[in-house]
């Protein structure tokens, strides 16, 4: 078994006040694998992403008790740019791109490390991926759909090189074609780059041909966890997310 790669322990999350978020959550995530999140609205899933990945400074949320490691060293409460750094970067609900920028633009507006020909050689590898992208490079971002800007924001996080890509429900408000793209391009993620994904998902069924784990939460808390096909196969699961038979 490979060994862990992100590390949460007791990870205690609010937003002021006595109210948690997120309530004493422990959670590891090994290389090369992908972790599916799951849960109602509410149960605290974004929370978790963020108390990992750090509050953006727009947030009002912290980290009010626990520890997350990531590689071996203790990460708790740096601040995004800082995680980043050192490979772990979020794709938030809404994949963040500059609408009035083109593809392009928004590509290499990304703060990439290395010098002006690897930066540009990274986008160049992060394009040959995706003919997608690079078939819109000269389109304003704004004007795509949100399934295409869903795939932009993606690829602008993957010009930071994450050693761990947490992506928070990419399938929201899709269409089920958009959603299938999403997925087949975190698919390739994973099979080019061997990147470690942590996934927060609602659409069970788009998330489970790709999770090996996978957790399910409720008012803060990690209820049900291991294997995807055993967790995503239970009746909990089952009753709660599918409404039908899996
Ligand atoms: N910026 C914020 N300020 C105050 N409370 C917040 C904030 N973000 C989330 N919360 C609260 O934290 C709790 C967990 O919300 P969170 O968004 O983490 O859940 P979620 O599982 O991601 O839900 P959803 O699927 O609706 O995004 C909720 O009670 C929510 O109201």
């Amino acid at each position: 078994m490979s060994s862990p790669l992100l590390e949460v322990q007791s990870l205690t999350v609010s937003y002021g006040g006595d109210s948690v978020a997120v309530d004493g959550v422990n959670l590891v995530v090994r290389e090369g694998e992908v972790c599916l999140v799951l849960g109602a609205n509410g149960a605290g899933k974004t929370s978790l992403l963020r108390g990992i990945g750090g509050f953006a400074s727009s947030e009002s949320g912290r980290v009010r008790g626990g520890r997350v490691r990531f590689g071996g060293a203790d990460v708790t409460g740096l601040s995004p740019r800082a995680m980043a750094k050192r490979g772990l970067v979020l794709v938030p609900e809404e994949a963040k791109v500059f609408a009035s920028l083109t593809v392009d633009e928004n590509l290499r507006a990304v703060p990439m490390a290395g010098g002006r020909a690897a930066r540009k050689a990274l986008v160049h590898e992060v394009t040959s991926m995706f003919p997608f992208i690079a078939e819109r490079m000269g389109l304003i971002a704004g004007q795509l759909s949100g399934g295409e800007r869903q795939l932009l924001g993606i690829a602008r996080s993957l010009l930071l090189k994450p050693r761990l890509l947490m992506v928070d429900e990419a399938s929201l408000g899709l269409s089920p074609i958009a959603v299938e793209m999403v997925f087949d391009m975190l698919r390739s993620v994973v099979a080019s780059w061997g990147t470690t994904l942590l996934v927060v998902e609602q659409n069970v069924r788009a998330a489970q041909g790709i999770s090996d784990n996978a957790y399910v939460m409720e008012t803060g808390s990690v209820v049900l966890s291991g294997p995807a096909h055993e967790v995503l196969g239970s009746e909990r699961v089952r009753q709660t997310y599918l409404g039908l038979e899996m």
